[in-house]
């Protein structure tokens, strides 16, 4: 795999991601899953928490700076400054409760009004499965929503740890996918510029 232009050899290419959702959706036992491979009864979360982790993509490496805002409503308003520069966000719910799910779509849009749809990767996460009894929004709810948005979609269990992993795996790919095909286009764009230099500097040449 090519290395990103602007990166170190060997080095990781950094991104930004932001955990989004309503309060005890299960964003920080998410975070905190991945991260440490651990989950106990978490305080809610005051303002905004920051972890990094390293994530293998194929051949590439790629660190994510995970950003756990606070679900309550009462941070809001603060939360909104935790978007800017986010290069992705996990928009969780609760997949046994309905409002949660309503929230997710709120978050969605404030998040879309901050960032234009398709610079930001956004995969909707449905959190909680293994309390499957007391399911409110079912996985087609999910997965059609998310399919009407263009957003990425799994179901986990941060208790469990069922698909976390491959929740945050998902979107660190899509994000190199992303990276490595906007300078793609970048070095494509040069060589045309190159190219129409080259026949001008000709002609003024062959022309005496
Ligand atoms: N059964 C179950 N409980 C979970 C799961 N994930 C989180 N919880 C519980 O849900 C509650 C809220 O979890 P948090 O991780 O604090 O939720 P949050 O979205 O960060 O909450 P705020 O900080 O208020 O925004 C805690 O009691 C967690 O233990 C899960 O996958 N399954």
């Amino acid at each position: 795999m090519a290395q990103l232009d602007g990166v170190a050899p060997g080095q990781p290419s950094v991104f930004k991601l932001v955990l989004l959702g309503g309060g005890s959706v299960g964003k920080s036992s998410l975070a905190l899953r991945f991260v440490k491979d651990d989950f106990k009864s978490i305080l809610p979360t005051v303002g905004c928490a920051f972890f990094t982790k390293l994530v293998d993509v194929g051949a590439a490496s790629v660190k994510l700076e995970i950003w756990d805002t606070a679900g309550q409503e009462k941070y809001h308003s603060v939360c909104h400054l935790y978007f800017r520069g986010a290069d992705a966000a996990l928009l969780v719910y609760d997949i046994t409760s309905k409002d949660s799910f309503g929230k997710a779509q709120q978050w969605l849009n404030d998040l879309e009004k901050e960032l234009p749809p398709g610079d930001v990767v956004v995969m909707l996460v449905g959190n909680k499965t293994d309390l499957g009894e007391e399911r409110e929004v079912s996985f087609e709810e999910g997965a059609e929503f998310a399919a009407s948005r263009g957003l990425l979609f799994t179901e986990t269990s941060a208790r469990l740890n069922h698909r976390v992993t491959e929740a945050f795996g998902a979107v660190a790919q899509d994000l190199l996918r992303r990276a490595e095909q906007t300078e793609k286009q970048a070095r494509r764009g040069r060589a045309h510029l190159a190219e129409d230099a080259e026949p001008a500097g000709k002609a003024k040449c062959c022309g005496h």
